[in-house]
Order: C-alpha cells, then structure tokens, then sequence
C-alpha cells in the first residue's frame, strides 16, 4: 500500500518528514530478507530485565510508553552486535487503524499490525539517555512484530491499565513487570544501523528486528486503538497509525544472525 504510506508521509505529525534533509541512516526500512547479509560474528543477544525496575504506564500523545528506572544496570542487553552493556529506558508500540498495517518496519514488503520498541541507551559512552539520544549509537532499539492470532497472555496486563492512560498525558503507576514476555522465544534477529522514527529523528540507532513476530488477540489489538491522541476535554482522536513512513535504505546493508 505504497499509495497510503505516500500520503501518510503527507500527513500533518509528518510535515517535517518532508523537510528532515541530510539523512544517511533513518528509520523504518523495508528488510529484504534475501538482501540481509548473514553474519557469523554475531554473538546471541542476551537480555536480563529486572521486573522491579518497571516505574509507570504513560500516554505521551503519540503511543503509550512503560518507563523503567535506568538509574542503574539492572535492566540490561548485551551481546548480539553490541560491543558493552545497553540500560533499558522504556517501552512502546506503533500500531494501525486496522490490521492491515501498523508497524513501522516491513519484511519483504509484509506489514504487520503493530511493532513493540523496547528502547535502550549506552551508559558506557552516555550520562543519561537524553545524552544518548545525540550520540553515534548511543541508543539500541529492539523491535518486535506483532501478529493477529492468540491471545498473549503477558500483554493482557499492559492492556488492561491503558483504559486508566486513555488520554494525552494520563499516567498510572505500573509496578512489577517483565517485558521479556513480550520477546519471542526464536533468538534470530537483523541489525542495521538507522534512527529514531519519531521527532527528533536523531541517527543515533542500532536496530535488532526480531524475525519472529509474537502473537495478540483482536481485542488486545482493538483496545491499543481505543487510547487517544488527544487530552481530556478536547475533542477526541483516536490514537492510531502512529508509525512512520519508510525510509530509503541507502548505503546500508542489513545484517542477520541467522542463515
Ligand atoms: N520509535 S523509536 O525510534 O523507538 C523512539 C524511541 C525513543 C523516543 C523517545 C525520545 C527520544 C528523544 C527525545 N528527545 O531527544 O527529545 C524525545 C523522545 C522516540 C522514538
Ligand atoms: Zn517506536
């Protein structure tokens, strides 16, 4: 649906979409499974979250985010691409109107109804993640497709507190957590180099797609659309189609961890 992505490209969130010049490395991509180079060096992606360190649910009037106390390394990545230790700083989805699209990233022209970012920042070379925001590969985000099929148990206890951030702004206490449900048990993933796909677009980002999407139910998927861009008493637009339009690869290869 190329037509509705050139549109969407046109579509007032992406006025400056137009007009971020210079770009080498941004995101989403389309990852041409049989264009990604298999790269044996590799290493398996090791993830250890601390389910204590979950702080809140909150509705930042583009998606809904769960934000972690990154104040230490207790929630961590390493391995897979990385060359040290990443703090996870928080979690967020993009998702359609309906299920024939929503996620940012596509596999061989295939969309998916949505896409999870779990957002991590380099403490080695960075402060703080706004720190990181700014620095060469300061940030790496893991991003998980997500599938129309069975009901994904781990994700019904984040659906059920957005009723609670409907609106533009609402924050709920959201204590122990574990994202690493919501990672799929197949460890193959691609890795390119590329951006943040929202404002500040900063190219700062290491990208790990997971190959395998995890499966939801129609009403988890149903219920991410009933959140709101908007803040109470306004009058209300329904949070959807909060995903960028795709960006040119460029000279960029994706690399896979799988043959
Ligand atoms: N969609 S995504 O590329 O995973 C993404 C990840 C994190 C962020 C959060 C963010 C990143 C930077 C800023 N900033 O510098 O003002 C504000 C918000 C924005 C977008
Ligand atoms: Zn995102």
């Amino acid at each position: 649906c190329s037509s509705y992505r050139l549109r969407d490209a046109l579509h007032p969130l992406w006025q400056s979409e137009l007009s971020v010049s210079g770009g080498t490395r941004q995101s989403p991509i389309n990852i041409q499974w049989r264009d990604s180079v298999y790269d044996p060096h590799l290493k398996p992606l090791k993830i250890h979250y601390d389910p204590t360190t979950c702080l809140y649910i909150w509705n930042n009037g583009y998606s809904f985010q769960v934000e972690f106390d990154d104040s230490a390394d207790k929630s961590v990545i390493m391995g897979g691409p990385l060359e040290n230790h990443y703090r996870l700083k928080q979690f967020h989805f993009h998702w359609g109107a309906i299920n024939e699209w929503g996620s940012e990233h596509m596999v061989d022209s295939k969309v998916y109804p949505a896409e999870l970012h779990l957002v991590h920042w380099n403490p080695v070379t960075s402060t703080s993640f706004e720190d990181a925001v700014m620095e060469n590969n300061g940030l790496v985000v893991i991003g998980v497709f997500l599938k129309l099929g069975a009901h994904h148990a781990g994700l019904q206890k984040l659906v059920d507190a957005l009723p609670a951030v409907r609106h533009k702004d609402a924050i709920v206490e959201f204590d122990v957590f574990d994202p690493s449900c919501l990672m799929p048990s197949c460890p193959d993933y691609w890795t390119y180099d590329g951006s943040l796909t929202t404002p500040p677009l900063t190219e700062s980002v290491t990208w790990i797609i997971k190959k395998t999407p995890i499966e939801v139910d129609q009403n988890q998927l149903e219920e991410f659309r009933m959140l709101l861009f908007t803040s109470a008493g306004e009058e209300e637009k329904r949070m959807v189609d909060n995903f960028r339009p795709l960006q040119p690869l460029m000279n960029r290869t994706v690399r896979s961890s799988f043959r």
